[in-house]
């Protein structure tokens, strides 16, 4: 039996509108499903009563014959680096704790609008630095999947997404937001075998995601398919004069506009992208994406993007830097936490506050980010990676030319373990390799779940498209999406 926990964004609202469940079904069902997966510590915080209250709306619209709104009753989760009102907010952080946003973010807002409800509030890696969950500071969001010999390994659900991630994948809800930085929608979608899309730079308003890094972070949607990213995604964009980066530009229908019809279509296969030390089942699945694309109709040639090995260090030079400038902010004296020692001065208030509530990864970017920024090495670090993205941009410019859209692998491995690589910062870092180009250049770029590995983890492939062509990157999705036919999924243990 299919249970309506079972069913996506798009056949949730469809069956509400269509009068076969209640909204209110869907909300119990969902909160009750939260409810029972607390092992996997997703949600930071339960807002069963917000779902409610939008599930009655959308029944009271239905019983009147209103028109109902475009996500009239879907309850959706919501990653804690949006500020909700009147519901606390933390970004993975002590540092916020016990911070209830007095407003709500443009996209949450707009979703709401929309007729959404909201389950609750999503764990993630702390102010979103971070790969597998691991920094948050209320303990790491465990994946609902796990490797096929067995063994009890806990697996990582990628990050800095990753309570987004993993609620999706066990299907705790039908879809959430999430935002990428540098693939923080992208890699967790991949570990856990869902679809996630980050927009073109500028898409989503910022006004209310609490700040990381301003010139990359950009929201996006995770959801069960590229059909329900699509309709979420639209719901989410849109310009804000509250951004002064948001783009004054129309939202297409992109649900509508969705054909997994290639032809005429010409996608690059960047041959910087073959790594030595590429694992054999990325390898093998990314010539498997290459031969889907091609049997929707597309034509496949090789393009260059020769800077592509200068983009990490570039990115961890840029995102910390512009980390360090944003978190300047948390001094304990206009946000959360305070530590003030016994006889302290207000310095020493700055540094306790700071000392406590930063957890290391967060420490650890705030002093490369500072350093980088110094005056003896601003010109040596900084402008050097700045410089870099340029070229990095450039690039994609050039391939354009040649071609619409670009495939890829969307990370360099499966999930991994929690702890593997927890001490070792730039193992870490290398799961963006494939990623941070694109956020770079702020392109949209999405990945769907493409198959599994020898132990049955989920692996995704990645298409990034030309600055405002969502359509053509969701396009190429669902063709790989049909093609895959990838309908695993986690076996419950939590
Ligand atoms: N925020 C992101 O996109 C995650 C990325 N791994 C980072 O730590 O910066």
């Amino acid at each position: 039996m299919t249970e309506l926990t079972d069913l996506g964004v798009r056949a949730l609202r469809d069956g509400i509108r269509g009068g076969e469940f209640s909204a209110r079904e869907v909300a119990d069902a969902y909160t009750d499903q939260v409810s029972r997966a607390k092992e996997l510590n997703a949600f930071l915080v339960e807002t069963p009563d917000h779902a409610l209250a939008a599930a009655k709306a959308a029944d009271d619209a239905r019983a009147k014959g209103d028109t109902l709104a475009p996500l009239a009753g879907v309850p959706l989760g919501i990653k804690d680096l949006f500020c909700t009102k009147g519901v606390e907010a933390t970004a993975g952080s002590h540092i916020l704790e016990g911070f209830k946003p007095p407003y709500e973010s443009s996209v949450s807002q707009r979703l709401w609008d929309a007729g959404a409800g909201m389950l609750g509030k999503l764990n993630m890696d702390q102010f979103a630095m971070g790969s597998s969950n691991e920094t948050s500071a209320f303990g790491n969001v465990k994946s609902p999947w796990r490797r096929s010999d067995g063994g009890n390994a806990v697996l990582t659900p990628g990050g800095s997404s990753g309570g987004s991630s993993a609620a999706v994948a066990a299907r705790l809800c039908p879809a959430a937001t999430g935002t990428d930085t540098g693939g923080s929608i992208r890699q967790p979608a991949s570990f856990t075998g869902i679809s996630g899309i980050k927009p073109t730079y500028g898409r989503c308003s910022r006004w209310g995601v609490i700040a990381f890094a301003s010139s990359l972070d950009q929201a996006g949607a995770m959801a069960r398919d590229v059909t329900d990213c699509a309709i979420l995604l639209e719901q989410m964009a849109g310009f804000d004069p509250k951004d002064a980066t948001s783009l004054d530009a129309p939202v297409p229908n992109w649900e509508a506009g969705l054909s997994s019809d290639l032809k005429g279509k010409r996608i690059g296969v960047p041959k910087e992208y073959r790594m030595d030390g590429m694992p054999a089942e990325i390898e093998a699945l990314w010539q498997q994406g290459i031969d889907w694309v091609k049997d929707a109709g597309a034509e496949v040639l090789e393009v260059s993007l020769p800077h592509t090995k200068y983009a990490l260090p570039a990115y961890y030079i840029i995102a910390p830097a512009e980390a360090s400038s944003n978190l300047a902010r948390y001094d304990g004296v206009r946000y959360g936490q305070r530590d003030l020692p016994d006889g302290a001065n207000l310095q020493e208030m700055y540094a306790a506050t700071r000392d406590h509530g930063f957890g290391d990864e967060v420490k650890r970017r705030v002093i490369i980010g500072t350093y980088v920024l110094s005056a003896g090495f601003y010109d040596a670090y900084y402008t050097q990676a700045q410089k870099v993205r340029t070229l990095i941009a450039r690039d994609f410019d050039m391939a354009w030319q040649d071609c619409d859209l670009l495939l890829t692998p969307t990370a360099p491995s499966a999930a991994f373990g929690l702890g593997e690589k927890s001490d070792d910062p730039i193992a870490m870092y290398l799961n963006d390799v494939f990623t941070v180009p694109s956020s770079l250049a702020g392109l949209p770029a999405m990945s769907v779940p493409g198959g599994l590995d020898k132990q049955g983890l989920p692996l995704g492939l990645q298409v990034i498209g030309k600055a405002m062509d969502e359509q053509g990157v969701l396009n190429a999705g669902l063709a790989l999406e049909e093609r895959a036919g990838f309908r695993a999924r986690p076996e419950a243990w939590w």
